[in-house]
């Protein structure tokens, strides 16, 4: 039996920070803790989430009762850092991949609850409570909150600030006496502490652990492949990455490699009072191979110029290796964890460069159409496309096809970086795009959606657009290319099979199938 003096110790070793120990230490002399850990299932969890699992088996063994939320709907409100198309599939790779960590370092996953944040958090007593916190908190205290969190752009989104708000309220919901995160949460934290009081709920406590730097120096970060660290990676491309890693000989302060044995590799080895010795294998003629019972006679040595850089990357890549290879060996034994992580994270289609990356395709609305003043097949149109310089001119030969009635008003496609050039002395300043059957008989306009952007460019998903700022006519890139845009059997126009899109969706015309498109 522990006393709630050690209960106490156990819960807050090794954190940076905790606020509100008073109020731990009352409950813990009258009952078990409840504490939460939430994690926002954004980019692919990397090893420095060892560092929360550590503390979360501490907090196992102290006797809390310990919740894991997947905050799903964060990692959309976080500037869609998941789009609601992967939300769920997201939130169950994290869930699949943070209890292999828990397996791997011996936490008996059945002892932990895990929630999904929208499981909880959709009802209607938290949605009317999320009003309710919107009312009385005030957009600088709703930024600053989140400023160390939530992704920081240019233009802010509204959902940025309602963020740390979900969170504040996720204490009352998850009925926890205690929330545990990283140190970059603490605002969010003390927010939390100033306004669930506010709408007449418990503060709760706060406990805070460090965060461990990137490899390369700075914050570990998905963006930066070299200075993160997958726990998926293979045992070479661990080792790799550690090689490259920054660390100075004799330097124990700005030292990614140190910190992370110190904040991973010696508390995960010695829980539950497990004896454990950080081995390093090098020649006798570089003194041989030596142990180190614990951090501080790690650091010393590498202090002292005793232990070379090169020799603690390799110890800590076995060490790390140790660690992640369960892990991979479950994702290995289980295809449908290996395709739950491809649907997860698709990987980003490789584009390529041709001559539709050329062509410039723009949304065009036509203001007004009238008939050409010498020829009885043409049209001029002034069309929008957006543009400062204001309304273009355009030539377009579907008298006999459009009315002028159906034609004005419309959005269209208009081929806009070709070089103008004269219709019976009107000049075209573009080229409006219709399919046409292979009689030339019908002719219909390509439509875009609806909702696009007048003065959109229109895409090809895989595709560069890097188009000219006006083609050389004599190189015909536009004959060339339109040789290859066709309409599907469901009406979208493609190009070699690819839709042609704006951001509403594709392009189709009326009626016309596998018609070419001019
Ligand atoms: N803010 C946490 C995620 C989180 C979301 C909601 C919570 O209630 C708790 C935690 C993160 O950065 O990952």
């Amino acid at each position: 039996m522990q006393t709630p003096e050690q209960k106490f110790e156990l819960i807050t070793r090794n954190l940076q920070e905790y606020l509100g120990g008073d109020r731990i230490k009352e409950v813990l002399a009258e009952r078990d803790l409840n504490v939460y850990w939430g994690t926002a299932t954004t980019g692919k969890p990397h090893i420095g989430y060892f560092v929360p699992m550590a503390k979360i088996a501490d907090l196992l063994q102290a006797g809390c009762h310990v919740t894991i939320l997947f905050a799903d709907l964060h990692a959309y409100l976080d500037n869609m850092k998941a789009p609601w198309s992967l939300l769920k599939l997201r939130a169950k790779y994290y869930e699949a991949v943070i209890k292999a960590m828990l397996t791997s370092i011996g936490v008996p996953i059945e002892k932990l609850k895990f929630v999904f944040g929208t499981s909880f958090q959709l009802s209607e007593k938290y949605t009317l409570d999320v009003y309710r916190l919107t009312a009385i908190t005030s957009v600088r205290d709703a930024k600053k909150a989140g400023a160390e969190v939530v992704k920081q752009v240019d233009s802010p989104l509204l959902s940025g600030l309602i963020y740390p708000l979900l969170q504040a309220l996720d204490e009352e919901y998850l009925d926890v006496d205690c929330q545990f995160g990283g140190v970059d949460q603490r605002k969010i934290f003390t927010f939390a502490e100033k306004y669930l009081p506010v709408l007449g709920y418990k503060k709760r406590s706060h406990l805070m652990n460090a965060m461990v730097g990137g490899l390369s120096g700075s914050k570990m970060s998905s963006s930066d492949p070299d200075s993160k660290v997958d726990l998926l990676d293979s045992a070479e491309s661990v080792a790799n990455k550690l090689k490259k890693a920054f660390c100075e000989e004799g330097n124990i302060v700005d030292n990614p490699l140190l910190a992370f044995v110190k904040a991973v590799i010696f508390p995960v080895n010695t829980l539950g009072g497990h004896e454990y010795k950080f081995e390093v294998t090098r020649p006798e003629k570089f003194g041989g191979n030596v142990a180190y019972g614990t951090y501080d006679d790690l650091e010393k040595a590498f202090e002292n110029k005793e232990l070379h850089p090169g020799d603690l990357k390799a110890a800590t890549a076995v060490a790390l290796n140790k660690l992640l290879e369960p892990i991979r060996k479950i994702w290995e034994e289980s295809k449908e964890l290996q395709k739950l992580t491809l649907e997860a994270y698709p990987p980003p289609v490789p584009k390529i460069t041709t001559e539709v990356s050329r062509l410039d395709l723009r949304v065009g609305k036509v203001l007004s159409v009238e008939s050409h003043p010498e020829r009885e097949n043409l049209y001029v149109e002034k069309i929008d496309l957006g543009e400062e310089t204001g309304p273009r001119t355009i030539v377009s030969g579907l008298a006999q096809f459009v009315s002028k009635e159906e034609f004005t008003g419309k959005l269209v496609v208009v081929a806009s970086n070709l070089k103008p050039a004269k219709f019976a002395g009107v000049l075209s300043e573009g080229m409006v795009l219709a399919a046409s059957n292979s009689d030339k008989t019908v002719v219909e306009l390509l439509e875009p959606a609806e909702d696009s952007i007048i003065g959109e460019a229109i895409t090809f998903e895989g595709f560069h657009s890097q188009p000219d700022a006006v083609l050389n006519p004599k190189h015909k890139i536009f004959e060339k290319v339109a040789v290859d845009f066709i309409t599907s059997e469901e009406c979208i126009a493609l190009y070699k099979g690819v839709p042609f899109k704006t951001s509403d969706g594709p392009v189709t015309v009326k009626s016309l199938k596998g018609a070419h498109i001019g």
